[in-house]
């Protein structure tokens, strides 16, 4: 027998497959005709130089819908049914709607019935003014059968689908690209041409898609709602605008109550909580105008300090011992506001006008013009005492005396002068410039007043600042110091040191510890390491590997070699030879490697990681250090690059739960040695069940 119509396709130079649906006098589909789409389908998909197809119907009509003529033949079984489904979820649902190409129908005169169901299962609806859509087969004393009871009313709406099918109503074109079924409506002589080019366009879209959301996975490859969005929008550009909306609609409502919501909401609130300072924001001071500012010392500090100063138009004077110096730092700040203007974030004029606002000085003649100073030299006490006090001679004596230190405490440093009441520590981070976190050190001479200016200060240059008490490390290093201390701990005990910064960067951190020592260099890692030892000496792991390293000239990235290797700038290869270090420091460490840690997977080692480090910022906070413990996430977040999604680690350690992470911390301790003993703000919660965010009972009560 004959076959009773068929589908033809033809391919064009612009990569587009046209399938034309052919069964005179209406186009009706057939089971030949179906069986042909399919097929023409395939060969589309299949075919390298087709990259969209466009659905069309010959002389003028898209199709009447299913073949009626044969519904007789079917009843008597001459011809054989297909299994049931077959054309509208195998072939209709499947092959059209899942196709990795998208399609495009071309409507012209009559699309009814399985018509318009075919047209629906594509990817868009190009039609003319006058087609004819409708869904009539209740007329028949039968229901849509490939798919229109499901795509129309997400289409146009259940009331108009519900009136077009159940009163067999079509509508025209006009009022169908109104409802959202057709997405254009063009003459009839365009209407090919129009459709191909759309076909053509969601091709490019889903190329553009497919490099954001490579983007998006490498910026953060544990975060969904970056994908999520990119889905949606995918969606209302493959199905239309109303299939767009109530996937927007769903995904918005999934994600509002996702964990990284709510992480990232409490970091938004977190954030300008940190200038909410009880003792010197609550006191209605008024911040005063800082009109000059004076820096000293011109290294990798004081040059990333007074970048940040002449960027927010901060009028700077940058002092230096000799020439030399001086000229160098100058150099240094040029080099910083030169590197925007390279990668265009800052125009050529507005280069000069920053550097409009810098002078040098050698001696102190200035000083008697400048409202706040920010020592940023050496670490050295008698230096910086020094300092201070002829600071005190030649400033105003309403001028701000700030530090920059990271480590020497306060009190130590201002011993020398009178001028207690306004020293106060601007611990920036390097680079400084770049960084956004600001710790306001203030200790318990400092002024509120001088509180509020530097909190003005940080917020004018775009900082966030903490405000925090005075220690050794202060907040956020003390914070910081377990992260690289329990990572040196378990390489002696037979952790791989690519292991361990591998589930860190998994996690989510910028880098793991062992990058980061790097990074930061070895001297400034073994000089920090002392200060710890003197004043923390019973949770500091004396771990010999990097001063093992250091012996052989190794000091991390600027001398290109430390716990990896730099070839090129910036790029860390790891490097076989730290094997023999660290078999020389497990030695002299005297421990036996531990079998079990060599079996645990990325999540134990991130909690062998952080729990010590939400260790310590439970001390920081029951110390009264950090005034809360949203500071402390603000500080992991900015000045750790902990992942804001996870909310920071007092949050993240609340989703954890105090008692699992003292448990793990005890048993540790046990295993591993004192440096890992819970501190007793840890225990007490743990026992109590308290969350390690919750204000203190003596808080609480002062809030009542
Ligand atoms: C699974 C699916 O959901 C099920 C279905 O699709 S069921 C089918 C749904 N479609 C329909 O109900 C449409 C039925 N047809 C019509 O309403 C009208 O024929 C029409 C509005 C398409 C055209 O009307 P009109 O211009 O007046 O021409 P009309 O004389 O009726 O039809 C022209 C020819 O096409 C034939 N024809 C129309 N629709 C047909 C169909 N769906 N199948 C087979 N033949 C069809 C007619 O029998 C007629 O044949 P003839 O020339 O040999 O007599």
């Amino acid at each position: 027998m004959a076959a009773k119509g068929a589908t033809e396709v033809e391919v064009d130079g612009d990569g587009v497959a046209v399938i034309t649906i052919c069964n005179p006098p209406v186009n009706s589909l057939s089971i030949d005709v179906l069986l042909s789409l399919k097929e023409s389908y395939e060969e589309a998909l299949q075919r390298k130089d087709v990259k969209a197809i466009v659905v069309t119907g010959k002389g003028g009509k898209f199709s009447g819908g299913f073949d009626i003529s044969s519904f007789g033949d079917l009843h008597s079984g001459k011809i054989e049914q297909p299994k049931v489904g077959y054309i509208s979820i195998d072939i209709l649902t499947e092959l059209l709607e899942g196709a990795t190409k998208p399609s495009v129908a071309a409507i012209d005169g009559l699309c009814l019935g399985g018509g318009l169901e075919v047209s629906m299962a594509c990817h868009a609806r190009i039609s003319t003014p006058t087609a004819q859509l409708g869904l009539p087969e209740l007329q028949l004393g039968i229901i849509p059968g490939f798919g229109g009871t499901q795509r129309l009313p997400r289409l146009v709406g259940l009331t108009k689908s519900l009136e077009m099918m159940l009163l067999s109503k079509p509508i025209k074109g006009e009022e169908a690209h109104q409802l959202g079924l057709v997405d254009s409506v063009v003459s009839p002589n365009d209407l090919v041409n129009t459709a191909r080019r759309w076909a053509l366009d969601i091709c490019e879209a889903r190329e553009i898609l497919k490099f954001a959301r490579a983007q998006a996975r490498k910026q953060a490859a544990n975060l969904e709602h970056p994908l999520i969005c990119i889905d949606v929008i995918e969606e209302g550009i493959v199905s239309g605008p109303r299939a767009g909306l109530w996937k927007e609609a769903n995904a918005f409502q999934g994600l509002l109550f996702s964990d990284t919501c709510k992480s990232l909401l409490h970091v938004f609130f977190s954030q300008r909580a940190t200038s909410k300072v009880p003792g010197a924001t609550d006191l209605g001071l008024m911040p005063r105008k800082i009109t000059k500012v004076a820096i000293l010392g011109g290294g990798l500090m004081g040059s990333g300090i007074a970048t940040a100063m002449i960027l927010s138009n901060y009028p700077v004077l940058l002092k230096e011992v000799n020439e030399k110096f001086l000229i160098a730092g100058i150099d240094r700040i040029k080099a910083n506001l030169q590197s925007r203007v390279i990668k265009g974030k800052m125009t050529e004029e507005r280069y000069e006008k920053a550097m409009s606002l810098l002078s040098g000085a050698l001696g102190y003649e200035k000083f008697k013009e400048v409202d706040l100073v920010i020592e940023a030299v050496i670490e050295n006490v008698k230096l910086k005492q020094q300092i201070f006090a002829d600071l005190e001679k030649y400033c105003p004596s309403h001028c701000i005396l700030a530090t920059n230190t990271s480590t020497i405490d306060l009190n130590l440093i201002g011993e020398k002068t009178k001028s207690q009441d306004r020293i106060v520590g601007a611990h920036f981070f390097s680079p400084a410039h770049v960084m956004p976190l600001l710790e306001i050190v203030r200790t318990q001479h400092t002024s509120a007043q001088v509180v509020v200016d530097l909190l003005d200060v940080g917020k004018r240059i775009k900082k966030t600042p903490i405000v925090v008490g005075n220690c050794t490390g202060f907040a956020v290093n003390r914070m910081f110091f377990p992260y690289t201390q329990s990572a040196l701990l378990f390489v002696d005990y037979g952790m791989d040191v690519y292991k361990i910064d591998r589930a860190c960067t998994k996690f989510g951190m910028p880098m793991g510890p062992f990058r980061l020592a790097d990074l930061v260099g070895f001297g400034v890692a073994v000089a920090t390491g002392m200060q710890y030892l003197e004043n923390f000496p019973e949770r500091v792991y004396k771990s010999m590997l990097i001063p093992i390293m250091m012996e052989d000239k190794r000091a991390g990235e600027a001398s290109r070699k430390g716990f990896y290797k730099y070839e090129d700038r910036r790029k860390a290869t790891p490097d076989p030879e730290i094997m023999t270090y660290i078999q020389k420091s497990r030695s002299m460490a005297g421990v036996t490697p531990d079998a079990e840690l060599m079996k645990l997977s990325d999540k134990d080692i991130v909690e062998m990681v952080f729990f010590p480090v939400i260790n310590e910022a439970c001390r920081v906070l029951d110390e009264g250090i950090a005034v809360k413990a949203s500071d402390l996430d603000i500080a992991s977040i900015f000045g750790m690059g902990f992942p804001p999604y996870r909310g920071g680690v007092m949050l993240w350690g609340d989703s954890i739960g105090a008692k699992y992470i003292h448990g793990k911390l005890q048993e540790w301790a046990k295993r591993y040695g004192s440096f890992f003993e819970p501190c007793s703000y840890l225990a007490e919660r743990a026992a109590k069940g308290i969350p390690l965010s919750a204000p203190a009972a003596s808080q609480v009560k002062a809030r009542l």
